[in-house]
């Protein structure tokens, strides 16, 4: 069976990270990747750049990126964008049988326990988990996820297209370093940063004046 895979971040903004691990997940999984950009992220401060403008940014960095697309049923729902209510709205749309993967960095993975009912998430979906710098999936992961991961785990795709949920896979890519935090702060810096995004991107960036002060966005735009 085909195998549906989101790819849920603020993308605050969409960087080369972002793409690269997208990326090695379409060549590895050979399917299309959906990236999800949260309207209402939990767990975090209120993004520099409204939803929309984090949306639009997706939709021109995917452009030309025949394997990636851009899913924005979490802007549609008015509430904070828990990945629980993600995927049961998508088991709604697709069904119980369907194998579903939720992609995500080792940095996100390793924070599971603290996500919204992240015991139930594990049955709901399979994870894809891409490798990030600093972030270890091999050594201390909490005790609760580790035990919670035992007979979970896989290197071989094609075990998340044989049942709809419940597999763990390590994408090992090569580990790019790019990270929003420090795009967003180089640019309130007057620092370089245009090379950890594509050009369209960064042009908008520019053209809408992102990021220049901290100051949150017009949440009309
Ligand atoms: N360079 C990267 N390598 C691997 N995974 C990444 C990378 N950048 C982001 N990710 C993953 O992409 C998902 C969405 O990330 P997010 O939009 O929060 O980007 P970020 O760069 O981590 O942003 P911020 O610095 O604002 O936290 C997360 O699961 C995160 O782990
Ligand atoms: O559902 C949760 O409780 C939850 C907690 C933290 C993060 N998430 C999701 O994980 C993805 C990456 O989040 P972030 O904050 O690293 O961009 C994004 O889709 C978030 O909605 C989800």
């Amino acid at each position: 069976m085909n195998l549906l895979v989101f790819y849920g971040g603020t993308f605050d903004p969409v960087h080369e990270g972002h793409l690269s691990i997208a990326r090695a997940a379409h060549v590895a999984l050979r399917e299309t990747i959906a990236l999800v950009p949260a309207a209402d992220p939990p767990h975090r401060p209120s993004p520099g750049a409204s939803a929309p403008q984090r949306a639009d940014m997706l939709d021109l960095a995917v452009a030309g990126e025949p394997g990636l697309c851009v899913d924005r049923r979490e802007l549609a729902r008015d509430a904070a964008s828990y990945t629980i209510d993600t995927l049961h709205d998508l088991r709604l749309q697709h069904g119980r049988e369907q194998p579903i993967a939720w992609l995500l960095g080792a940095d996100s993975f390793r924070g599971l326990p603290e996500w919204k009912r992240w015991r139930e998430l594990l049955d709901c979906c399979h994870f894809v988990v891409a490798d990030r710098a600093g972030s270890p999936l091999d050594d201390r992961l909490a005790p609760g996820l580790a035990d919670a991961l035992r007979g979970r785990w896989t290197h071989r795709p094609d075990d998340l297209k044989e049942s709809p949920a419940g597999r763990v896979l390590r994408l090992e890519q090569p580990l790019h370093p790019a990270s929003a935090t420090a795009i967003r702060r180089a640019i309130a810096r007057g620092l370089s940063w245009r090379e950890d995004v594509p050009p369209a991107v960064a042009d908008y960036i520019q053209r809408h004046r992102l990021y220049r002060d901290g100051s949150t966005p017009d949440p009309s735009l």
